[in-house]
Parts: C-alpha cells; structure tokens; sequence
C-alpha cells in the first residue's frame, strides 16, 4: 500500500448542467483515482447533505486534505472513510458535504485499485467475491421530480430478469426504451426527454402502464427471454402529510388506500420491483404493503432507507421491504455504503445500487455493483451518463470470465 500524496478538489458538470465535485487522489508510488459526485433531485429528506460544490470543496479542502495526504494509505478504504468522517465531525457531512466526502471516497479506491494494478470491482470485492452480475433495472418512462407535466410515478422500469447475460440486459432496457418511443409513436403521443433519458410523455399514469407492458411484451417476444417491469412511485413526493394524501393531480389516495393501491398494480402488472412505494417516514405502510405482495415482489427503500444502516435496521424490524437501494453519495462513503449491502444482504434483503438523476460520466457504481454482488443495478437505459455505467458492466462481465 502507498500513502496517498495528494487530493485535488474541482468543479465539473453533471448531466443536468450543474456543478458538481470531481477528486483526483495520487499516492506515493504514482497511483491515481479520480471520481466525481451525483446529485439527486428528489431527495430523501434524512440523506447526507451535499453543499454548493464551492463550498463543499473549500470546506475539504480545509479539513480533509490535511487528514488524508501523508496520512492515510491508498487502498486502505476504511481509513480513507474514517478520515472523512473525523474531518466532518457531523453525522450528516454537513461541513464538508457528502459530495465532497464521496468523491474523494471514490476517488480514494480508484486509485487504491491502480496501485494494486487490478480493476476498481476486484479490488472492492476481493478476490472471494461472488460471480453474480446484477440485472440493470432501465428508466424507460418518467415523470415526478425529474421531469415536468408527465406521469406522476417517478420511473417505469424495464427489468430483463430472465436476460442470460449482463449485455443481453443491457441490450433489452435499450430495446424497451426504443419500443416504448414507438408505441407512444403510435398513439401520437409526442415525448421529450427526463433527466435520466426516460421518455417524459404527457399521459397518466394508467396510460403509461398500457404503454410500458405493450413496449415490454413486443421487445420480451423478440429477445426470447422474460422481461418484467417495475416503478420507482418515489411517494415522498406525491404525499401532503398536512393533509395525509398522496396527490395524483386532482386524484388523492389516503395512505391505506395507497397500500392497496400498489398491491393492485403489482398484480394487475407482475411488477417485478416497487420503490419507495410510501411515503419516506411509513415504515407501518410499508410494512403493510410487504407483508401484502413481497412474496412476489421486491420493495425497495430508497428515500425510506437512504443508505443508512440505522433506517435500514429499523426497516428490518418492522418488516418493512425487502430491498435497499444503494446510493453512496446518500450516506457520504464507500465504507458506510457497503455496511447497508452488508447489513441487507444478512437479512434477506437484496441490495439495488443506483445511479442519481443528476449524473457524470463515473462508472464507480458498475463496479460497486459486482464488487457486493447486488441482484440489481439502477442506472438507467440510454444517455451517456448512463450508458457509460452500462457499457462498464458489459466490460466487467467479459473482464471477469
Ligand atoms: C435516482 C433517483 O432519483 P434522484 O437521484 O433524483 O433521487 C431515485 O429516486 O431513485
Ligand atoms: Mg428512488
């Protein structure tokens, strides 16, 4: 191991058009990482805080820097997160901001992985890690917080469970979302662009779910292998807790009538996947709706959960999901990122590591996906930003034979 000589902090763009941090890290036998944050736009409200990046940076590179170069070695992952930690002193990272810490993060273990001279998901995973390839979950309709006048549910899924092969996935969520551009085509439906690629047509929501299952069906019958879908509801942003009714437009739904619901859809559509379902602080709901339909479905904490090995434990007491998604720039590290895998994982809970809405080109979560052998990886189906994790996992898939 080599200690690491140097952090560099800088501004970049993300997809979305807006700054964002990027770290590089060297180390003393010529290492090198560079990594740079995502950004949500529907955000949970108990994830870490990232800062104007002007600030998080400054405030980095005040604290944190000085703990790292010189100080910790490259390659020790848990140091190197343990430094962020102690330069923060938060439980939030707040002062240096979580998008500062999980760049460097990152960072850190990219250029951990180059000193080793092995790929980022070797090094993360180890050389006992498990040869399982996550099935990519693809945003192929979208609306709520990622884009305006188009369906009130997040994201409409595509999800190729019964895909032989990483690439043939990857392939289907791109067919899935062509199909769908057709079939809206049909319907004379015009359809710009969300932020994450998914089309963003103005429709209702049960007009999208006719869309998605015709788009699905077709592209299924043509690979010939099972393609399911699934949702992100992200209901946090949907539910008035003054009023206590999640707001479909001018439709409301009382949090009972909202479990049942998402039972309906799951089995009117065989969803294959449902996240954040409730709003972030029902776990009783959410419970409620798992005890209903998890023996056939998975439902996912996103904004419930946010990473966090404390939510996710409470979670897990209440019974409530099944499933944890994983961002790391939700809880600020690498380290505390594969403590929620590992905890989900010893409860039966499978773990989705995801990309965030706003996103650059770092392919960090292809590889954070093999290295904790997640069932599932959500990042998208089309655009480069996402495109650039999914090719990176068709490169780690032939890599890894
Ligand atoms: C990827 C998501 O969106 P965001 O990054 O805006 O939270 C999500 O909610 O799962
Ligand atoms: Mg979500």
């Amino acid at each position: 191991m080599t200690l690491i000589t140097s952090v560099r902090l800088r501004r970049v763009l993300d997809s979305r058009g807006n700054p964002t941090v990027e770290a590089d890290v060297l180390t003393e036998s010529g290492g090198f990482g560079r990594a740079a944050a995502p950004s949500g736009a529907s955000t949970g409200e108990y994830e870490a805080i990232e800062l104007p990046p002007g600030e998080a940076i400054a405030n980095a590179r005040k604290r944190a820097v000085p703990r790292l170069v010189d100080e910790v070695y490259a390659g020790d992952q848990r140091a190197v997160d343990a430094a962020l930690h102690a330069a923060d002193g938060t439980d939030d990272f707040s002062d240096i901001g979580a998008n500062s810490a999980v760049a460097i993060s990152m960072a850190a273990a990219k250029a951990g992985a180059d000193v080793l001279g092995a790929p980022l998901y070797q090094h993360l995973g180890g050389a006992f890690r498990g040869d399982n390839f996550p099935v990519p979950l693809g945003n192929v309709v979208g609306g709520g917080e990622h884009a305006k006048e188009a369906t009130y549910i997040q994201e409409f899924l595509s999800a190729p469970v019964g895909a032989p092969s990483v690439e043939e996935a990857v392939f289907a969520n791109a067919q899935v979302h062509a199909a769908v551009g057709d079939v809206l085509d049909e319907r004379g439906v015009p359809a710009a662009k969300g932020d994450e690629g998914a089309w963003a047509p103005a429709i209702d929501d049960s007009e999208a779910f006719e869309v998605v299952e015709e788009a699905v069906s077709r592209v299924a019958d043509d690979r010939g292998f099972d393609i399911k879908f699934g949702l992100d509801v992200a209901a946090t942003e949907l539910y008035d807790a003054d009023d206590e009714v999640y707001r479909y437009g001018d439709e409301e739904r009382t949090p009972e009538e909202q479990v049942e619901y998402m039972a309906e859809l799951v089995d009117e559509y065989d969803l294959a996947y449902v996240e954040d379902p409730l709003d972030e602080n029902d776990y009783a709901g959410t419970a409620d709706l798992t005890e209903k339909v998890g023996d056939r479905t998975l439902i996912c904490g996103d904004d419930l959960f946010v990473t966090n090995v404390e939510r996710l434990q409470t979670g897990i007491d209440e019974g409530a999901g099944n499933s944890i998604l994983i961002k790391p720039n939700q809880i600020g590290t690498l380290s505390d990122a594969f403590d929620a895998v590992e905890l989900a994982t010893k409860h039966g809970y499978d773990a989705v590591i995801s990309h965030r809405s706003g996103e650059t080109e770092d392919t960090t979560i292809a590889h954070l996906a093999v290295a904790t052998d997640a069932p599932f990886i959500k990042t998208g189906a089309v655009a480069g930003e996402r495109t650039a994790k999914l090719n990176e996992l068709i490169r780690i898939a032939e890599d890894a034979v």
